[in-house]
Parts: C-alpha cells; structure tokens; sequence
C-alpha cells in the first residue's frame, strides 16, 4: 500500500528534505505514520510543539504531516510540519472546563451512529448534526440494531423529519442486513469517521468490514481526571473495499465546542425569519412565528426546546474556550498574566 491508498489525492507542496505521511494513531503524543515508505513511530519536533498553544494544534489521527525520516526504520521519525486541515472535529473536553478536544481531523464523510433500540434519541441526533455542520464533512446517518427497532417505520420517518439531504442507512449487525449498502456507499480513498455514543455499534459493523480476518484492537481504557475510564486511543484504517476510516471508541458525550446549530435546524431558522423581531429569541416575545408554528402543530415543541439549548450550550462553550485560548498564549509568552502586567508596566515606564 502506499499513500494514495490513504487518501492523498491532492498535491501537497513539501518543504525541502521532508516526505508526506498521514497520522494513523496517537497515544500520549507518540504517532505512528504511514509515507510512502513504509510505517514509522514519530514524535514532534521542539519547534512544532512551541507554536502550539492548546491541545488541537496538535497532530491527531487523520492529519496529514511532513516528516522527517530516520536512517534506521527502527528509529523514530519526526514530524516537522502539519498541513492545514480540510475538516476538523472538536468537541467539549468531559466535565465543565471547556478544553477542546480533537476527534479526528481531514474527514471526508461522519457516519453518524445511532441505535434503534431504547438508546434511540433524536434530540441527541441533532446534537451530532450541528457539530458535524461545523466539521466541514459531509454527514450520512447509520441506524444500528435494526433488531431491536420498536418501530422502524416510524423511527425512519423521525429521522427523515430532522434531517435535511443526508443518507440514511439501516444495519443490523446480527444478520449483517445493511452491510452491504453500507460497503456500497462508502468510496475508496475516501475517509470516512464512524461516531456515535459507547455501545452504539461501531466496532460490531467495522470488524467484518475490514477482511482478512482482522479485528479492531480493543481500546485502551484509562482513568480521567474524575476516575472514570475512558477511551483513548483512535485509528486509522484501510478497509477491505479501499475506504479509510476512522473509529472513535468510547464516547460519552459530545459537548458542542464547534458547532452550527442553526445549519442543523433550517426548518427553525426559516421560520424565525417571519418573527417581528429580527433579534426573537422565541420565548416570549410578541409576533414570534417560531412559537406560533409549535402552538399549531407545524414544529415539534421538544425540537424547539433542543435547538434553544443546543443554542446557548454552544454560545456559552465557544466565550469559554476563547478565554481558555487567551491565557493559554498570555502563558506561552508571558509566564502568566501576572508577568504580562508586570512587563507592560515596565515598557509603560520606558516610553514616559
Ligand atoms: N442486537 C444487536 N446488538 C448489537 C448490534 N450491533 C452491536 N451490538 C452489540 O452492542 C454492543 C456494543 O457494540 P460495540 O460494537 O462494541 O459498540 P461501539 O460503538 O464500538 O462502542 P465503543 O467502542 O464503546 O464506542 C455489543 O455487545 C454488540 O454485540 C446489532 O445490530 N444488534
Ligand atoms: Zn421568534
């Protein structure tokens, strides 16, 4: 295989000595590569890693970089640049700080998961198309234990409701029905990133899509900040049928950080454009047309509900991480905002 195989259609421009690879897994700030040469383990460069300011401007599964590659195969390479992304995927650290996180970066398509059986939730359905909206990628839907469906029908149709031009696929994985659609569906050299909440399905429908007997290796479980375990490790692989993807286990939540809410609710947003005040924020002002459609039953009180709160969690998380990225450079540069205060006083002093 080489490195089209992964994806790399576009001329990427390289700097002098180094060689292209793409990011297929990380732990703890040690990647592993894949260039046209073969695999390696890397690490940063010095320099790569002081322009960073926070955690996702760092490499993750996905990226592509330019490395620098050792004498021996054996040695670790150094990744010396990373290439702007084409699409990223954030989302909100667990607990209240508002950390980014970074899922996955330069993913053509999200699948976005979710099973039929009790865990079927549309309002958490909206809440992965806003983030996906913001991702850049395209958005297909995967409904997963079809087996376990209460009513399918009427669960499809739920879905159709809430979503606008994106495909739809139904999979039960204990008949296999819908793998092939599935397989069908998804491009070679094209990347393709599974989410969808711990237990939904994912490793069930990507392990018989990989062939040659392969299995997703288990993910490795360690304690957060609050003693809880959680999921780590990504990566990146070449299916069967020559598409890429990219599992991302163990997720419990996905807090808005980067999203477009209102690209995910164009039916609400339409007809806010009807409200008297340009500025309605559809509680209780007069002339509201978003809440006069709930009282006639043309739009469904518990989506206006999810799209008010996806709205606020959403303002409120991108104020926080602003802040976050603000003290994250006065650190970087300063020491600390008390040095910062500290050396403008002084350049102060200078100019009188
Ligand atoms: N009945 C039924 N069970 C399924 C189906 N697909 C998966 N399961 C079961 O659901 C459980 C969770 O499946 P996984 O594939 O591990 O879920 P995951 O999304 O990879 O979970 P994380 O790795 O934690 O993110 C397993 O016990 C599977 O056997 C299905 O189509 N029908
Ligand atoms: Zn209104």
């Amino acid at each position: 295989m080489n490195l089209n195989d992964y994806g790399a259609t576009h001329e990427q421009p390289l700097a002098n000595g180094l060689m292209l690879a793409r990011i297929i897994a990380t732990s703890h700030q040690q990647y592993t590569i894949v260039t046209d040469a073969g695999r390696y383990r890397a690490q940063i460069a010095g320099r790569l890693a002081n322009q960073t300011v926070e955690a996702v401007d760092f490499p993750t599964v996905g990226d592509w970089v330019q490395v620098r590659l050792p004498e021996n195969a054996d040695d670790t390479a150094t990744i010396e640049r990373l290439n702007p992304r084409q699409t990223v995927f954030l989302r909100k650290t667990a607990g209240r700080r508002s950390d980014a996180q970074l899922v996955a970066a330069n993913v053509d398509w999200l699948l976005l998961c979710m099973a039929l059986d009790a865990n079927f939730n549309l309002r958490r359905l909206e809440r992965y198309l806003a983030v996906a909206a913001a991702s850049g990628a395209r958005a297909a839907i995967v409904l997963t234990k079809a087996d376990k469906a209460a009513d399918l029908a009427a669960q499809l149709a739920a879905v159709a409701e809430i979503t606008s031009d994106q495909p739809v696929l139904v999979c039960d994985a204990t008949t296999a029905a819908g793998l092939t659609e599935l397989t069908a569906f998804m491009q070679p050299r094209v990347t393709y990133a599974f989410l969808g909440s711990s237990g939904v399905g994912k490793t069930t429908l990507i392990n018989p899509l990989l062939g040659h007997g392969a299995l997703l290796t288990a993910a490795v479980r360690e304690h957060d900040a609050h003693g809880r375990h959680t999921t780590t490790s990504r990566q990146l692989l070449v299916l069967a049928n020559g598409s890429v993807v990219i599992d991302t286990p163990g997720m419990r939540e996905l807090g808005l950080l980067d999203a477009n809410v209102d690209a995910a609710f164009d039916d609400v947003k339409a007809l806010a454009a009807r409200c008297r005040f340009s500025d309605c924020t559809h509680q209780q002002e007069p002339g509201c047309a978003v809440r006069a459609a709930v009282s006639a039953g043309e739009l469904d009180k518990d989506r206006l509900e999810s799209y008010l709160q996806l709205q606020t969690e959403q303002a409120q998380n991108s104020h926080l991480r602003g802040k976050a990225r603000e003290n994250a450079k006065i650190e970087r540069m300063f020491g600390g905002k008390k040095q910062m205060k500290a050396m403008m006083k002084e350049a102060r002093k200078k100019r009188r």
